[in-house]
C-alpha cells in the first residue's frame, strides 16, 4: 500500500504529465506528423519546382540550339551549297563552298556553350566550325549513328543525348549533340532527300554550369539523363548509380529510395520532347531537418516538460507534500499519543501550505493548551474525585437556569441513604430544600438570596437536615454562585458538612461553660448571668420578688477527707438530686463549686423562700448512703432577697454567702436571711484576722489548761492546753472565734507555734516548780495544717530538748480528718512524732468518718471520744452504744480513751462503768488559767481526792 505522500506525488506527477507533457507530446507528434508531411510536400514541391526550373532553363538552352539548327537549316546558301553535287568534284568549288558555309556557321558560334557545328553531307563533305580546326580525324561512325537515329526520329531536331564528340581532336570528349537531317526535294522522285546532317555539339560543362546555378539542398542529387540513360549532368557523380538504377526501376511520385544508408526522396521530370529524365534525390534527413527540429524541439519540450514536472514535483514534494506529510505524520503521532506537543513544524514561506502548517502549529498550540488544560482538568477531576471520595462533605451543584440539583454520593450518605441503592427520585432542588428543618429553612433561603443578590460574598448557613430515619443532623453548607457574562447567576455550587458532632460539642461546651460537670447543674457563670437578667427584668417590675439561697453543706469537707473524693462527689450528686426535688421548674439551681450551691427562686413572695429553705434543710439532713456507709450531712443556707434592690448579681450572691456563713456560725443546718449586719460581721471577721495577726505578735494570746483525770483513780493525769485570745476590747475570746479564722488565713502557723512553745515552756516551769516528780502529760491541739507542716518536726526536737520533756510527757491532739486526708503521710508523720517521744492522740473521735478498723493502721496512743457522744451517753442509748463501741474497739487495740465533755456525774459514772480510762469536762474541771491550773497541780493530791469524793 502506498503511503499518502507517494500516492499524491504519483498522482501529481501523473496529472502534471497528463495535463502538460502528454498534450505536449501529442502536439509534438501531431505537429511532427503535420510538419513532416508538410515538409515532404514542400520538398516535393521544391524538387518539382527545381526540376521544373531546370527543365525550363535546359529547354531554353536546348531551344536556342534547336533554333540555331533551324536557322542553319534555313540558310539557303548552305542548303544550296550542300545540295550542290558538283562541289566535291571541283576542289576549288569545294573550298569555296566550305569557306562560305564556314563563314555562315561562324556567325552562329556566339551561342554560349556551343562546342562545334558539324555538317556532314551525303556526299561525304564535312563542314565544321567550333573548338578545333582539325577535322581530319572525325569520327564518322558516331555521325552515322546519330544520323540514323535522327532519320528514325520524327522530330526536326533530334537530340542524340551524350555522345562522343565526332571531332576527336576537340577538347570536349563528350558533348550533348543535337542533329538535323537536311533534306531537299528530289525533283525526280519528288521526295525529300537527305542531303546532309547537321550536328550541333553542346558543351556538357557549360550545361553543368547552368545546373550548378540551381540551389540544391545539401546532400541532394540532380541528374539529367538522356534517352539512353547517359548522364548529361549530375551534381554528384557518385549518385549516378542510384539515379540510373531507379530510372530503370521506374518512378512514381514521391517515392523514397534507400541508398548508401540514406533514404532519399526521388523526383523525376520527364522531358518528353527529348525523352530525357531530370531526376532529383533529396535525402530524407535533409527533408526532415525541419521536422527533426520540430521533433527535437518537441522532445526537448517533452524533456523540459518532464523536468519541469519533476521540478514541479520536487517543489510540490518539498513545499506541499513534505509539509502535508509532516502534518499527516504529526496527526498520526498525535493519534498514537506519541507526539511531543512542544514540537512544532517548521514554517517557511507565506503560501497556503505554510498557512496550513501555521494553522497546524496553532492547532498544536491549542491542543497543547487543551491537553494542558485537560491534564489540569483531569488532575482537577482526580483531585475532585479524591476529595469527593475522601471528604466527609457532601457536594451540591445547583443549575439555576434548569433548576436542577446534583448531589454527591456523600451528600446522600449525609441524608442517611445508600448512594447506590437509595438514590433520590428527582434532581430537583426540592430534594434538598424540603429536607431542611422548618425552623431553619427561612434562614437558609435568606442566606441564599443574600448571596444571589451579591450582598453576601458567599452562601453559608448552618441548619438541620432531615435524615432518612426521620431524625435531623446539623450541617454546615457553603456555596458560591457563578455568574454569566451579563452578571446573572447561572449556577451555585458548594458543600455540606456534617457538623452534628461539632454542634454537639458546642452544645456540650456551652453546657459545660454554664454547667457543673459533676452534678449537671448550672454553674456560677450561668447562674450569675441568669441572675443578672432576672435583676434587670425585675428592675422594671418591682413587685416581682425573688430570692437567692446560698447553700453550703455541713461536714462535706469531712466526708471528702474521710471517705475520699469519690464519696464526696456522690454526696454532691445526691444533694443535687434532693435540691431539685425541693424546687420548682422555674427555679434555678447551680453549683458554685465544692459544696456550695445557689438557688434562684423567682416569684418568691410570701416567704416562699423560707418554705423552700426549710424543705431543703429537711431533705439534706436525711442520711446518705455513700460508699456503703451512712453519711450524715446537712446544710447551712444564706438567703438574700431582691427587695434590697440589688443591681449586681455578684453582690446578691455575696450577701447570700454572708448569710450562709452566719448560718454556719449559728450552729449549722439552718438558714439565715441576710441583713446588713451580717455584712458588718464579715467586715469584722476581716478585722479579726488583722487583729489576730497583731495579737500573736503582741502576746494577746493566752493558754488555758483543762485538766484530764484518771477516771479510775481520780488523779490528774495531765491537762490539755487550750488557746484563748485576750482581746483588748472584746475580752477573752474562745478558740472557736478565731481558730477557724487562723486556719483559713495561715495565721494558724504562728499561732500554733506560739501555743506549742508557750505550753511547753509553761509545762516545763510547772514541772520544775509545781508537780516535780509526777508523771503528768501535756496535750496540745494541732490543726491539720500544722500536722502536715514540716516545720512541726523541725521545731519539736528543739522544744522537747529545751523544755526537757520525757517520752510520753507531751501529746499532740489531731483529729480524724487529719488521718483521712493523706493516710500514708499521716502515718509517716505520726511515726516521726512518736519517734521523738511525743504521743499522738486522736481528738473528737466519732465525729469523723474514718473506719474504726483503720485505727490499727495508725500508731496513735490514745483516743479522745468526742463530747457530742459523751454529753448524751446517758440520755441516748444510741450515743451510749457509740461510746461503748469506741471504748471496746480502743481497748481491743490497747488504746486508752479520754472522754471529753463530761458535764454530769451520771456521765462520769457511766464512763467509769464502761471502763473509760480518762476524762475531762466541766464537771471535773473547766479550762483553767495558768494560776488556776498551777494551783490545781499544786494541790493535785488533795483536789484529786476531793474530786474523787465528788464522783
Ligand atoms: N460544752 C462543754 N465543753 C467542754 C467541756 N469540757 C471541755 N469542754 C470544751 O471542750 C473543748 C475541748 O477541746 P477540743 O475538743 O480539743 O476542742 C478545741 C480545739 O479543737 C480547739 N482549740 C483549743 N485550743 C486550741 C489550740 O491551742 N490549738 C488548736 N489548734 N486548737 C485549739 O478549739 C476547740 C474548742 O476549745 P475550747 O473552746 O477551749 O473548748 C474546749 C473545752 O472548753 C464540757 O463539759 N462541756
Amino acid at each position: 500500500m502506498l503511503n499518502p505522500g507517494k500516492k499524491i506525488i504519483v498522482r501529481f506527477v501523473g496529472l502534471m504529465i497528463l495535463i502538460s507533457v502528454l498534450p505536449l507530446l501529442l502536439i509534438g507528434l501531431i505537429s511532427y506528423q503535420a510538419s513532416s508531411q508538410a515538409m515532404q510536400e514542400a520538398e516535393q514541391r521544391y524538387a518539382r519546382t527545381l526540376l521544373q526550373n531546370q527543365v525550363e532553363r535546359l529547354s531554353s538552352q536546348l531551344e536556342q540550339v534547336e533554333n540555331l539548327i533551324a536557322n542553319i537549316s534555313g540558310v539557303e546558301d548552305i542548303t544550296r551549297s550542300l545540295n550542290d553535287k558538283n562541289s566535291s568534284a571541283d576542289s576549288y568549288t569545294h573550298l569555296a563552298t566550305q569557306a562560305r558555309i564556314g563563314y555562315i556557321l561562324n556567325g552562329y558560334l556566339s551561342l554560349k556553350g556551343l562546342v562545334s557545328i558539324d555538317i556532314f553531307t551525303e556526299g561525304g563533305a564535312h563542314y565544321h566550325v567550333g573548338d578545333t580546326l582539325d577535322i581530319s580525324a572525325a569520327r564518322l561512325e558516331i555521325k552515322d549513328q546519330i544520323k540514323q537515329q535522327a532519320l528514325a526520329s520524327d522530330k526536326q531536331v533530334y537530340w542524340a543525348g551524350v555522345v562522343d564528340n565526332v571531332n576527336s581532336t576537340s577538347r570536349h570528349r563528350q558533348v550533348l549533340t543535337a542533329a538535323r537531317i537536311l533534306k531537299v526535294l528530289d525533283r525526280e522522285t519528288m521526295q525529300q532527300q537527305p542531303i546532309a546532317v547537321i550536328l550541333v555539339n553542346y558543351s556538357l560543362d557549360y550545361l553543368a554550369q547552368q545546373f550548378t546555378q540551381a540551389e540544391l539542398l545539401q546532400g541532394s542529387q540532380l541528374a539529367l539523363l538522356d534517352q539512353f540513360g547517359n548522364v548529361i549532368y549530375q551534381n554528384n557523380p557518385t549518385g549516378n548509380q542510384l539515379l540510373i538504377r531507379y530510372i530503370h526501376q521506374g518512378f512514381h511520385e514521391g517515392m523514397f529510395a534507400d541508398w548508401q544508408d540514406n533514404r532519399y526522396l526521388v523526383q523525376e521530370q520527364h522531358l518528353e520532347a527529348y525523352n530525357w529524365h531530370l531526376i532529383s534525390a533529396v535525402p530524407e534527413s535533409i527533408l526532415l531537418t525541419g521536422v527533426r527540429d520540430i521533433r527535437q524541439i518537441t522532445l526537448s519540450l517533452l524533456v523540459l516538460g518532464l523536468l519541469l514536472v519533476l521540478f514541479a514535483g520536487g517543489l510540490f514534494f518539498r513545499n506541499i507534500l513534505t509539509p502535508i506529510r509532516a502534518v499527516v505524520s504529526s496527526f498520526k503521532s498525535l493519534q498514537g499519543n506519541d507526539y511531543d506537543l512542544n514540537q512544532r513544524l517548521p514554517v517557511k514561506g507565506n503560501d497556503e501550505i505554510t498557512e496550513l502548517v501555521r494553522w497546524f502549529n496553532r492547532f498544536l498550540d491549542n491542543l497543547a493548551a487543551q491537553k494542558e488544560s485537560e491534564a489540569a482538568l483531569r488532575e482537577s477531576e482526580r483531585r475532585y474525585e479524591l476529595v469527593v471520595n475522601a471528604t466527609h462533605e457532601g457536594l451540591w451543584d445547583w443549575n439555576l437556569l434548569e433548576d436542577t440539583l446534583y448531589l454527591s454520593p456523600r451528600f446522600l450518605v449525609l441524608l442517611g441513604r445508600d448512594p447506590v441503592t437509595e438514590p433520590l427520585e428527582t434532581n430537583s432542588p426540592a430534594e434538598w430544600l424540603e429536607r431542611i428543618h422548618g425552623d431553619d429553612l427561612q434562614s437558609v433561603k435568606q442566606q441564599i438570596e443574600l448571596h444571589l443578590q451579591g450582598v453576601a460574598p458567599h452562601f453559608e448557613s448552618e441548619y438541620r437536615l432531615l435524615q432518612k430515619d426521620g431524625s435531623y443532623r446539623w450541617v454546615l453548607s457553603h456555596g458560591l454562585v457563578e455568574l454569566d457574562a451579563a452578571g446573572e447567576p447561572v449556577r451555585m455550587a458548594g458543600s455540606h458538612s456534617d457538623i452534628s458532632d461539632r454542634k454537639d460539642a458546642e452544645s456540650r461546651l456551652r453546657h459545660d461553660a454554664f454547667h457543673d460537670n459533676l452534678t449537671g447543674l448550672s454553674n456560677r457563670a450561668w447562674f450569675t448571668s441568669y441572675l443578672a437578667k432576672t435583676i434587670n427584668d425585675t428592675a422594671r417590675q418591682k413587685e416581682q420578688a425573688f430570692a437567692v439561697l446560698f447553700l453550703d453543706l455541713d461536714h462535706f469537707k469531712m466526708v471528702n477527707d474521710t471517705l475520699g473524693h469519690s464519696a464526696g462527689d456522690q454526696l454532691l450528686i445526691e444533694v443535687s438530686a434532693r435540691l431539685k426535688d425541693c424546687l420548682r421548674n422555674t427555679d434555678l439551681l447551680a453549683r458554685l463549686g465544692g459544696d456550695e450551691f445557689v438557688i434562684l427562686l423567682e416569684h418568691s413572695d410570701d416567704f416562699h423562700y423560707i418554705h423552700v429553705a426549710e424543705r431543703i434543710l429537711e431533705a439534706l439532713v436525711r442520711p446518705y448512703q455513700i460508699a456503703e456507709q451512712e453519711v450524715l450531712s446537712g446544710g447551712s443556707i444564706g438567703i438574700a432577697l431582691s427587695h434590697a434592690g440589688y443591681s449586681d448579681p455578684d453582690e446578691m450572691i455575696r450577701d447570700a454567702d454572708i448569710a450562709m456563713y452566719q448560718a454556719k456560725l449559728s450552729g449549722k443546718n439552718c438558714y439565715v436571711v441576710f441583713d446588713e449586719d451580717m455584712r458588718e460581721h464579715l467586715v469584722q471577721r476581716i478585722n479579726t484576722e488583722r487583729e489576730l495577726s497583731k495579737a500573736i505578735k503582741d502576746d494577746q494570746l493566752i493558754l488555758h489548761y483543762q485538766p484530764v483525770i484518771n477516771l479510775k483513780t481520780g488523779q490528774i493525769a495531765g491537762c490539755e492546753a487550750l488557746v484563748r485570745w485576750q482581746h483588748p476590747e472584746k475580752g477573752l475570746l474562745n478558740p472557736d472565734q478565731f481558730i477557724p479564722i487562723a486556719e483559713s488565713s495561715n495565721l494558724i502557723h504562728p499561732l500554733g507555734q506560739w501555743v506549742l512553745e508557750s505550753a511547753c515552756r509553761q509545762w516545763c516551769e510547772w514541772r520544775r516548780t509545781v508537780f516535780c516528780g509526777l508523771e503528768l502529760s501535756l496535750s496540745v491541739n494541732l490543726s491539720p495544717v500544722q500536722f502536715y507542716d514540716e516545720g512541726l518536726l523541725r521545731i519539736l526536737p528543739g522544744l522537747l530538748s529545751k523544755y526537757q520533756f520525757s517520752p510520753g510527757e507531751l501529746a499532740l491532739e489531731i483529729t480524724e480528718t487529719v488521718l483521712i486526708r493523706d493516710t500514708r503521710k499521716a502515718a509517716r508523720v505520726i511515726d516521726k512524732i512518736k519517734a521523738l517521744g511525743v504521743e499522738v492522740h486522736l481528738d473528737d473521735f466519732g465525729t469523723g468518718y474514718s473506719s474504726l478498723s483503720h485505727l490499727s493502721e495508725f500508731p496513735i496512743d490514745l483516743i479522745k471520744i468526742d463530747r457530742s457522744f459523751v454529753m448524751q451517753c446517758v440520755e441516748s442509748k444510741k450515743h451510749h452504744r457509740v461510746v461503748s463501741g469506741i471504748l471496746n474497739l480502743a481497748h481491743e487495740l490497747d488504746l486508752p480513751c479520754i472522754a471529753e465533755g463530761i458535764e454530769t456525774q451520771d456521765q462520769l459514772w457511766q464512763l467509769q462503768q464502761q471502763g473509760c480510762e480518762y476524762g475531762q469536762g466541766y464537771y471535773i474541771y473547766r479550762p483553767l488559767n495558768v494560776e488556776q491550773m498551777a494551783k490545781v497541780l499544786n494541790t493535785r493530791e488533795a483536789e484529786g481526792q476531793e474530786q474523787e469524793a465528788t464522783y
